[in-house]
């Protein structure tokens, strides 16, 4: 089984250099983008990576750094590509939200018969806690995590390898017991530099990770000023945009 990770962004929501933290996922043919920011189809246009070679893709919590590239993605699979719908994963708790609250107002086409997210994508609702197959190799579980108060938000577990924080505030707990209990090799985690991370983890609370977990730790979603902290996280490395990193 190969399991492959590019970063098509690596920045904070506010980051003008390293673009909206979103990734692709490559397992045995199947390419899955997780998350779909404002700034992702500029990052596949600047990989050459066209939509179509994207199998899905997989929402973890609704910001536009997460989600709104998802009105492009539509309108070029719906009028450039001949109605295809790419399948789209969802978290239960966020399907409402991502029609009603984040997509409809630009989507929504009565004359054309186009009123809710179906129209435009193979929906495939997840449930949280539970592992789920994306596609004969690849599963996920989803791990609720805490973000911003009272709004649901998702952490991956892909393949029992992988943990990928998305959008979290600190839970050494979990990034501890996931370690002891053999459950990831590797975790990307959001890493705010500065203190206090409020909304995400920040640099000083990841650096109370025992050494042996901090080694397995790539940072993500970080702001412009990543180059005045190399040489200042411990065992844990930054990983960078565009660059194809095996996870075997
Ligand atoms: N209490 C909060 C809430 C939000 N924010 C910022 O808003 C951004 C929304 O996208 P994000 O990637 O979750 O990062 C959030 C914070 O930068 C913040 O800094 N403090
Ligand atoms: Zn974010
Ligand atoms: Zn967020």
């Amino acid at each position: 089984m190969s399991l492959q990770i590019q970063m098509i962004g690596t920045g904070s929501a506010f980051s003008k250099k390293f673009y909206n933290n979103n990734a692709l996922v490559f397992c045995n043919g199947f390419t899955l983008l997780i998350d779909c920011g404002a700034t992702a189809p500029r990052a596949l246009y600047e990989l050459d990576f066209p939509l179509t070679q994207i199998d899905g893709i997989l929402i973890t919590h609704i910001h536009s750094d997460h989600v709104g590239g998802l009105e492009e993605f539509a309108f070029r699979l719906h009028y450039a590509y001949n109605k295809q719908r790419m399948k789209l994963f969802v978290p239960s708790t966020l399907l409402y939200s991502l029609w009603h609250h984040s997509l409809r107002g630009g989507l929504e086409n009565k004359a054309e018969g186009l009123m809710q997210l179906e129209d435009y994508f193979e929906v495939i609702v997840l449930d949280e806690a539970v592992t789920t197959n994306l596609s004969p190799d690849l599963n996920v579980e989803l791990i609720p995590s805490q973000h911003i108060p009272e709004k649901p938000s998702y952490s991956l577990l892909l393949n029992e390898k992988v943990f990928y924080s998305s959008d979290a505030r600190f839970d050494g707990a979990l990034l501890v017991e996931l370690h002891t209990k053999g459950r990831c090799d590797y975790i990307l985690h959001d890493c705010q530099l500065t203190s206090p991370g409020v909304v995400h983890a920040c640099l000083d609370d990841l650096l109370t990770l025992p050494e042996s977990v901090q080694e397995k730790v790539m940072l993500m979603h970080y702001d412009d000023k990543v180059d005045q902290y190399i040489g200042m996280t411990g065992k844990m490395t930054f990983i960078e945009q565009y660059t194809l990193y095996d996870f075997r």
